[in-house]
């Protein structure tokens, strides 16, 4: 396993992920400004398709959230595909969002073996590695026990994760949603309920009373989960308590995808308070102009917060 430049430095004091994301989206309404550097887009904003394209893409997106938005989500599939040279962003990218006080979702979407598996929470999760973001999402496809290096580091180091759970494209349904009872999402969602729960404990978070209702935000774990703004009704058809879950819920599908603020409601129930929706084109279109960047994250975060809470 390689060093990390400062891995053996002391982990700074750092407050959990869910108290944090917590306080975020108090503070700033319940969005995640996705950060999708589409070739399409940076063409539109007249950037060209090289690293510094990405760079300055990236930064704009940046300057017009802070202050914002809850967390930036940037997707590291188009950051991979310029080589180390889009690595080299991403990691600017992040180093800047944390100064300028936003949380950071890695959206990676990693999942191995459990000895590869430890490589990859090194790298999105560990302290002074030069890629590490507040949360990281990851696959549960090779069984979620698999993930067991991210969630045990995510945990130690006050980071988060986002397991995908019931994605939010069509296709997701042929493996997560077969099943009924036996599904595969709901499997993926007893199991991100146990390791906060587990989590909780250990912190010493009890369960929450019998017949009251939680507050909504409070003591989530670091554990989360990817539930898609454009399920519809499929918790209820798995039956599937996400409230019970206690953690974050990133919900991509709002926005470009089709998903409006006022579907959100029905489709989290009584987990809404939980939910991080997730928009990317919808918001990077208005680009590149800062204040219509700004102008359309204010309007999502407004909207989402009157919805959800
Ligand atoms: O189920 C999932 C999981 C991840 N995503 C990612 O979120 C954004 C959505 O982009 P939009 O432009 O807002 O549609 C993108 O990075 C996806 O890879 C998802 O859409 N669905």
């Amino acid at each position: 396993m390689p060093e990390h430049p400062g891995a053996q430095l002391p982990a700074p004091g750092r407050a959990p992920f869910g108290a944090r994301l917590a306080r975020a989206m108090d503070a700033h309404g319940p969005l995640c400004v996705g950060i999708d550097p589409h070739p399409g887009l940076l063409e539109a904003w007249g950037l060209p398709r090289t690293a510094e394209g990405l760079r300055r893409f990236s930064l704009t997106v940046l300057e017009a959230a802070a202050g914002r938005a809850a967390a930036v989500k940037p997707q590291v599939a188009l950051y991979e595909s310029y080589g180390a040279a889009g690595f080299a962003v991403l990691e600017e990218l992040l180093g800047r969002a944390r100064a300028a006080g936003l949380l950071t979702v890695a959206d990676a979407k990693r999942g191995d073996i459990g000895s590869t598996m430890e490589a990859y929470a090194a790298a999105w999760l560990e302290e002074g590695s030069p890629l590490a973001a507040d949360a990281v999402t990851l696959s549960p496809y090779l069984g979620f026990e698999s993930l067991r290096p991210a969630l045990d580091l995510a945990a130690r180091t006050g980071r988060g994760t986002f397991v995908l759970a019931l994605t939010s494209n069509p296709e997701g349904r042929s493996v997560q949603h077969v099943g009924g009872a036996g599904s595969v999402a709901r499997a993926v969602c007893s199991a991100a309920a146990a390791e906060n729960a587990r989590v909780l404990a250990g912190a010493g978070g009890a369960e929450p009373p019998a017949g009251t209702a939680a507050a909504p935000r409070t003591g989530l774990g670091p554990c989360g989960l990817v539930v898609g703004a454009t399920v519809g009704d499929a918790l209820a058809q798995l039956g599937i308590d996400l409230a019970g879950v206690r953690g974050p819920l990133l919900a991509p599908g709002y926005g470009a995808q089709g998903a409006r603020a006022e579907d959100l409601p029905a489709v989290f129930g009584a987990a809404a308070g939980q939910v991080l929706a997730t928009s990317s084109r919808a918001i990077l279109r208005r680009g590149p102009s800062v204040p219509a960047l700004r102008e359309a994250i204010e309007r999502s975060a407004g909207e989402l917060a009157a919805a959800l809470g």
